[in-house]
């Protein structure tokens, strides 16, 4: 399989790195970001090539990772999938916009091209799709994040959002992707609470489900990219497992 990564920041370091060392049965082929240099660093780990458009990488690619912003979801992703190519989704929240995944999943399925999305930063995403088959009662996820991994210093524990996910993604773009993940995989626009601790060191998530099969709390505790601390390194581990199993027979987990 060619891979072709849009954005080409923290999350596509990590996954650089696992293809040149081997650790993942894919050609890693083509780089782009708005930034070129960006691309051209990345490039040069795998000698893949840096493009100027993203167009010039889809002739020669199987699948897109898109590791960017939301923005590249709305501007770049249609035109993905009308080559027919598959994606892989790292910006979730933009999915949040009902308009912009119903497109989407139009251009999928009239070209023959399947959409990704992975756990990324979260943990449990595999009960709640199966706890939605019954009836679930309430998700709620607590996200806290040391004030540097949201962009803002204070010396005080303070809440910064209660509410739902859909409005956390437009107010958090970069932040609370996880929100989104968490609503898609259930079907319901979950509970939101946002936490900036100067207490932790560790983008921390809280998520808490109940319904008829139960209930179940997990509790991730993440250790953030170097290169950009909004971003944990699970976040890039779910994409590389992810790029793994599509080369697998096997499947498991919901
Ligand atoms: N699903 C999840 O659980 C998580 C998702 N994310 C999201 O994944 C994405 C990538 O995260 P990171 O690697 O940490 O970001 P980053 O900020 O380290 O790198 C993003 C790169 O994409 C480039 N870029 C952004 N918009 C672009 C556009 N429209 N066209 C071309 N290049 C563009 C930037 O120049 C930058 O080099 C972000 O949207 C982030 O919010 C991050 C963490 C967890
Ligand atoms: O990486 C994380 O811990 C979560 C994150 O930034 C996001 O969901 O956008």
């Amino acid at each position: 399989m060619i891979v072709g990564i849009v954005g080409c920041g923290a999350i596509a370091n990590l996954i650089t790195g696992f293809v040149r060392d081997g650790k993942v049965p894919v050609e890693l082929g083509f780089f782009y970001d708005r930034d070129l240099e960006r691309a051209e660093n990345l490039a040069s780990m795998v000698d893949g090539t840096a493009v100027l458009d993203v167009t010039d990488m889809l002739p020669h690619v199987d699948l897109v990772v898109e590791a960017a912003s939301p923005e590249a979801v709305r501007e770049l992703v249609p035109g993905i999938l009308e080559a027919g190519r598959d994606v892989v989704v790292m910006s979730v929240g933009a999915l949040m916009d009902p308009e912009l995944r119903s497109l989407l999943e139009k251009k999928a399925s009239e070209n023959n091209a399947e959409i990704h999305v992975p756990s990324g930063a979260i943990v449990g995403l595999d009960g709640l799709k199966a706890a939605s088959m019954g009836s679930i009662r309430s998700v709620k996820l607590v996200t806290r994040k040391p004030p540097r991994s949201l962009g803002i210093s204070m010396d005080e524990k303070k809440v910064l959002y209660t509410g739902k996910a859909s409005e956390a993604v437009k107010r958090f773009p970069l932040n609370i992707n996880v929100a989104a993940a968490l609503s898609l995989a259930c079907g319901r626009d979950i509970d939101v609470e946002i936490i900036a601790d100067p207490a932790v060191d560790r983008n921390v998530h809280e998520v808490t489900v109940k319904g008829d099969f139960g209930e179940f709390k997990t509790i991730t505790e993440n250790v953030r990219c170097s290169i950009n601390p909004k971003t944990s390194v699970m976040a890039a581990y779910s994409a590389i497992r992810l790029l793994k199993s599509l080369s697998e027979n096997m499947h498991i987990g919901t």
